[in-house]
């Protein structure tokens, strides 16, 4: 008998019971936190006299604050140093392991829990961070929660959630040279639109998918709210075995390994699995995606020209006409060319070694052109570390990018690392709002991490293919 999607059978092996609200109460895998959505919710346990359920169940970083230059303590920013402190002395009252700087092992909050072998299929994850998703990459059900949930799942290990419908999206075919992971789901968002998922949970699937890295799956899952969805994930395969069996979880520890392995095969999407709605994409078809906008989902192919905001649907020409005058581009023209002043290879969407080891095959040689400010953010202690041992630090330094330590940096600028005036920056980030990379006239263009460092040499938006023809000729 059909038990269903992946999302259906996590669901239902977590459920505790159904709640008076008609809202289901689910048991918590792994609670991940960092030092932005935590504070108000130990408050609020403190307040109540309670203690932590399960410290066990709890992993901490230290990301979005973290500098990326100096890091010595106290930091100079006070504010970055009191949430900091905070985080410390909350994880050491309850006894939650934290990876802070010292450790080696900190960095972006969804970089660390697949390095760590801590996110595993079949698990429910929650995170106060709605990039949380990533870890769907992994066939777990991982979402982001609020405040208040946060609290709820320190104080119980449970929460209370409504079940969401689920649409399969299957991408068909071949992914062509120079096309990844970042374009499909920039194309996805683009085709379904930003609110496309709302109610949702997206089932990433087809062959353009499954040959994905894990890594490229991260970056698809990641992305998911960006199109509205609470939730993305992709079917465990040996992929997501192979990745598993090397981590700290399991390396040392066959056994688990294969005592849990059956588990996460149970878990797989059936055959014969229903869907409340499927949308299939020919990957073949896809090439790489920029942003022209100022929403993940103001998205072209770099050959497309940008849309006429009048031959959009109605209710997006408002938005798309300020769009365009906050980016200053016409339509008609493409991407190709437009100026860029920054370029952020970084992010829990693309700062992961695997990125990395492509951008610097498109820099080793190149140097980064003279108005650019290029800077390299390692999404962990452990890329950067595994990135300086092979060399690729030294590409991308020689080549005049600024090599950082690890942390969430000009991705949403809460810590030193931000725009300045009407910067253009080229990023391998995942939000392109107005004001995010931390200037509100700063202008930021979503791109895959090799289009990040060819738009870093060239000075413009480059199409990475023609920049990777001179590299083989
Ligand atoms: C700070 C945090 C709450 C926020 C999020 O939830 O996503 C951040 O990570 C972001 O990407 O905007
Ligand atoms: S890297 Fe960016 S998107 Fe990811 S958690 Fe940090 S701020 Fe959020």
């Amino acid at each position: 008998m059909s038990e269903g999607t992946l999302y259906d059978k996590v669901w239902d092996r977590h459920t505790v019971t159904t709640l008076p609200t008609g809202q289901t109460q689910l048991f918590v895998g792994l609670h991940l936190i960092h030092e932005v959505t935590s504070p108000q919710a130990f408050g609020m346990l403190r307040e109540r006299g309670l203690d932590v359920a399960y410290p066990e169940l709890t992993h901490a970083t230290v990301d979005h604050i973290v500098p990326t230059a100096d890091q010595s303590r106290p930091y100079g920013d006070s504010a970055a140093e009191e949430m900091m402190a905070e985080l410390e002395e909350n994880v050491r009252d309850a006894g939650i392991e934290f990876d802070d700087p010292t450790t080696g092992d900190q960095g972006i909050v969804h970089v660390i829990g697949p390095e760590q072998g801590i996110t595993q299929p079949g698990k429910t994850i929650v995170c106060g961070d709605s990039h949380t998703s990533t870890h769907g990459a992994f066939g777990a059900l991982a979402f982001g929660i609020g405040t208040s949930q946060i609290r709820d799942v320190l104080a119980t290990g449970c929460i209370a959630m409504e079940k969401q419908k689920v649409r399969k999206i299957e991408v068909t075919g071949e992914l062509g040279d120079g096309v990844e992971a970042k374009d499909v789901i920039l194309e996805i968002i683009r085709r379904l639109g930003t609110e496309g998922g709302v109610g949702y949970v997206y089932e990433y699937a087809g062959e353009a998918i499954e040959s994905l890295d894990m890594e490229g799956r991260m970056s698809i899952c990641n992305m998911s709210i960006e199109g509205g969805a609470r939730a993305g994930y992709v079917n465990p395969d040996e992929k997501t075995y192979e990745w598993l069996r090397n981590t700290d979880e399991f390396a040392d520890d066959p056994e688990k390994f294969e005592r849990l392995k059956p588990y996460w095969e149970s878990v797989r999407s059936d055959e014969d699995a229903e869907y409340d709605d499927v949308v299939v994409i020919d990957g073949n078809e896809l090439e790489p995606v920029v942003t022209w906008g100022t929403t993940p989902g103001q998205g072209i192919g770099i050959s497309e020209p940008i849309p006429d905001p009048d031959d959009l649907p109605k209710a997006k020409q408002e938005t798309a006409r300020r769009a365009q005058e906050h980016m200053r581009v016409s339509p008609g023209e493409t991407m190709e060319g437009y100026k860029i002043d920054v370029a952020f290879l970084g992010s829990c969407t693309n700062s992961r070694l695997a990125d990395l080891r492509r951008a610097a095959k498109i820099v080793e040689g190149r140097q980064v052109h003279p108005d650019v400010r290029a800077m390299v953010v390692p999404g962990s202690q452990r890329v950067q570390r595994a990135a300086e041992e092979e060399g690729l630090k030294d590409i991308f330094t020689e080549a005049g990018f600024d090599w950082r330590n690890a942390g969430c940096s000009m991705c949403l600028g809460m810590n030193e690392d931000q725009l300045q005036g009407d910067e253009a920056c080229a990023s391998s980030s995942n939000r392109n709002f107005i004001g995010r990379q931390g200037s509100k006239d700063g202008r930021t263009i979503l791109m895959n991490p090799r289009m990040v460092v060819a738009a870093a040499i060239k000075g413009e938006v480059t199409d990475v293919r023609e920049l990777r023809e001179v590299a083989t000729a």
